[in-house]
């Protein structure tokens, strides 16, 4: 695991924004994985402006996002959908039927979830995945005592979980309290990961996702197992 320490939470977000970057112009191919939540956001803002800027080609990318809600359909403004057509699919010119992400209002969610996880079989899977992390140590929407040799599955959200995404919605009972989430398996599945931790309320999540034992109680601890994980934290999450 390589861990780069960065001042703060612009400095992360532009040098993840470049590490994307490079990959993207630098593979024939490339299949992304993509995170939501407040961390990626000024990433996807000076990764869209650097695509632009250069006017780079994306007809060799494909995305797959990492979660979605159960229950809310693609227009829902507080769905993922919305979030990554929001904040960077309608600022760059990825060909729309090269992005992907779980369907939270499917009437199957048993079929959903089956679909997704063979999509991104299909793909050849997933080539660079963007992670955030949990105050409570999840990634994607994985909560603690999640499997390890989950693939992409429905999960119950916990109560931390849907209190701290609860600033998204107007009310805390709006929040959905389910989702469909790519499991740790399909995560670990990745070739690369590059996951982004800012703020103190991380810091506790961070220490242990470097430090603990490895453990289903703390689903980040699985990345200590993985091949190529690059950590970008801002010292507020490192003090
Ligand atoms: N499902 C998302 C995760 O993908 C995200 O990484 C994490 C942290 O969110 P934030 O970046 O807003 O702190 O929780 C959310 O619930």
């Amino acid at each position: 695991m390589e861990l780069r320490r960065v001042e703060d939470y612009d400095a992360m977000s532009m040098l993840a924004a470049r590490i994307v970057f490079e990959r993207i112009v630098n593979s024939e191919r490339l299949v992304l994985g993509l995170a939501t939540g407040s961390t990626p956001e000024a990433m996807y803002d000076h990764l869209a402006e650097m695509l632009n800027r250069d006017k780079i080609d994306l007809s060799h990318v494909y995305t797959v996002n990492l979660d979605e809600y159960v229950g809310l359909a693609d227009d829902h403004p507080q769905s993922y959908h919305q979030y990554m057509d929001n904040l960077f699919f309608s600022k760059v010119d990825i060909p729309s039927d090269h992005t992907f992400l779980p369907n939270g209002a499917a009437e199957s969610l048993e079929a959903e979830v089956e679909r997704y996880e063979l999509l991104i079989e299909e793909l050849g899977g997933v080539d660079l995945q963007i992670l955030g992390i949990g105050r409570n140590g999840h990634i994607g929407f994985n909560e603690p005592g999640t499997s390890f040799d989950s693939r992409t599955h429905v999960v119950n959200l916990t109560e931390t979980t849907v209190n701290d995404n609860a600033r998204f919605f107007d009310t805390v009972e709006e929040v959905p309290k389910q989702a469909i989430t790519m499991g740790l398996h399909t995560i670990m599945n990745a070739e690369s990961i590059l996951l982004l931790v800012s703020g103190d309320e991380k810091e506790e999540a961070l220490e242990c996702m470097i430090d603990c034992e490895v453990s289903e109680e703390l689903p980040a601890t699985i990345l200590q197992t993985h091949h190529d994980v690059t950590v970008i934290a801002d010292d507020e999450a490192l003090e």
